[in-house]
């Protein structure tokens, strides 16, 4: 009737005095949260906080409510249907919410979102506590809603294919830092390392450093590294994005692609060693391996893989530490490896990768978890036998595992630990025949393998070692440090 009979500028003069009459005399205040702002396609993440915070602190009072399937989600929630109203308490004020919404007069023809409704949550409050409303209140509810939406979403698994863009599905790996087989004061060490890097958002701010935080992982295969990265994302409830080097093919690809990932993440190179030719390109710079050099095949060889992969060791370093690594903040770095000292050191110093954590070969107290896991005992008659065994033979927590697992329905706890105790025994037999062979008849080293390997190799059964040492005998290089010897020997293991 207003808009019908007034003249449309006199109509608007009126309407602004007596918004302004109207807001005098109110002793409230309201503020809105629309659910697009600016950018249209992007929910507001305010508005998403809110409506977690609202669906777990109010929403027993309101009668007519929503429930939100999301995808990808571990459970749904309910949030207020259009109109409806709740009350919340902070420190004594009464704060009222509704959720409501802005039917555009002409509907866009093509509507992305419910006819282009506007929707909105309106806090209202009184005036008086404005102060504490805007700088506590509100900040406290969005931290809330953000620690919910945090806790309910599903981690996703990430992994980049030929293209710079990332593919994922579900993360749904049941490791956990309690089915973690390790010394129980190394882990401990490892979850407050962890619980502090996540605390320390403010402090990271002080003193500069971008929110990430680098973890390398080293010591042969099958003694955890995977599921201690997978009990971290649980822990957490990050995202991993599982970064296969050898699939990006320059430093231009990798930026994209680490700018690609989110906050709250896991960026994870498996295998580093065996990814790129990362000790190469420095070794040759200080002289390298000079037979090598010489050689007018490994010099092809080398320059041709160059020319094929333009992703260096100096990109990897600037995409960890760098500018462009900054973008997103929240973030782990694991490196795995079988070979830590094939590594450079450039790749590895302290505040890239901050934490370097080994992983072995199962002790006394590793076995523990992994009985307490697998057999649901925490002491046996056989414990001793099995403790000293272990002292005195290599195996991988994995081996240890496949042993303590029944085969069969008619297996129990013992006959599992009996089966251990025979291949702890059968290990220690081939150990000591290897070495026997290792000895030439004059009790001096036959060859120069390293002692790690060969053990490694001995526990998991494979014959990579064979590989490198003739790889290193056809290039006339002795050590086990050369480039090609070690490329090689990776290439086998993997
Ligand atoms: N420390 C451990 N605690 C519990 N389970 C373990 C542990 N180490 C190995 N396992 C078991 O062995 C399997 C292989 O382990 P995992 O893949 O984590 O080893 P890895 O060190 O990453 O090996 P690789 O270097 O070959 O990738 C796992 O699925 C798990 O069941």
């Amino acid at each position: 009737i207003f808009q019908q009979w007034f003249p449309e500028e006199l109509g608007n003069h009126i309407e602004k005095y007596v918004r302004r009459l109207l807001g005098i005399l109110n002793p409230y205040i309201t503020i809105s949260f629309y659910e697009y702002n600016g950018d249209e396609y992007e929910r507001s993440e305010a508005y998403i906080a809110i409506e977690r915070y609202l669906s777990n602190n109010s929403s027993n009072g309101v009668k007519r409510l929503k429930a939100n399937v999301v995808r990808n989600s571990k459970s749904i929630f309910l949030s207020m249907e259009d109109y409806e109203e709740v009350t919340d308490e902070f420190e004594g004020i009464i704060i009222t919410w509704a959720s409501s919404k802005i039917i555009p007069q002409q509907r866009a023809l093509i509507a992305y979102n419910d006819g282009d409704e506007k929707r909105y949550y309106k806090l209202t409050c009184h005036r008086k506590d404005k102060d504490i409303i805007t700088k506590v209140y509100v900040p406290h509810v969005l931290h809330e809603g953000d620690a919910i939406s945090q806790k309910n979403r599903q981690p996703k698994l990430y992994t980049n294919g030929k293209s710079t863009r990332w593919g994922h599905i579900l993360f749904e790996h049941p490791s956990t830092f309690d089915t973690l087989a390790m010394h129980p004061e190394k882990k401990k060490e490892i979850l407050n390392d962890l619980m502090t890097f996540i605390e320390s958002k403010d402090y990271y701010k002080k003193v500069g450093k971008s929110w990430k935080r680098g973890y390398l992982l080293y010591g042969p295969p099958g003694t955890g590294k995977s599921s201690m990265i997978a009990a971290m994302a649980n822990l957490l409830n990050y995202d991993i994005y599982d970064l296969e080097l050898t699939s990006v093919t320059d430093n231009t690809d990798l930026r994209k692609l680490l700018i690609g990932t989110s906050s709250k993440s896991i960026i994870v190179i498996e295998d580093i060693d065996c990814s790129l030719d990362l000790t190469g390109q420095r070794k040759e710079k200080k002289g390298g391996n000079k037979g090598e050099e010489k050689n007018p095949v490994h010099k092809k060889e080398k320059e041709k893989k160059k020319k094929g992969s333009k992703l260096t060791l100096s990109g990897l370093l600037n995409s960890i530490d760098g500018l462009w690594s900054a973008c997103g903040s929240e973030r782990l770095i694991v490196f795995t490896t079988n070979h830590v000292e094939r590594l450079d050191p450039a790749l590895i110093r302290r505040g890239r990768m901050d934490k370097h954590i080994e992983l072995s070969y199962c002790c006394f107290e590793t076995f523990k978890v992994l009985a307490k896991n697998y057999l649901d005992i925490e002491s046996h008659e056989l414990f001793p036998s099995i403790s000293r065994l272990l002292e005195e033979t290599n195996m991988t927590p994995a081996d240890v595992a496949e042993n303590l697992m029944p085969k069969s329905a008619e297996e129990n706890a013992e006959s599992c630990l009996k089966d251990l105790i025979k291949a702890l025994e059968n290990a220690k037999e081939e150990a000591t025949l290897k070495a026997a062979e290792v000895y030439s008849s004059d009790g001096v080293l036959s060859d120069s393998g390293d002692e790690e390997s060969q053990d490694a190799d001995a526990e998991s059964g494979e014959s990579g070692d064979e590989e490198s040492q003739d790889t290193d005998r056809e290039s006339g290089n002795s050590g086990d440090s050369g480039d090609s010897g070690a490329e090689d020997s990776s290439d086998g293991d993997s």
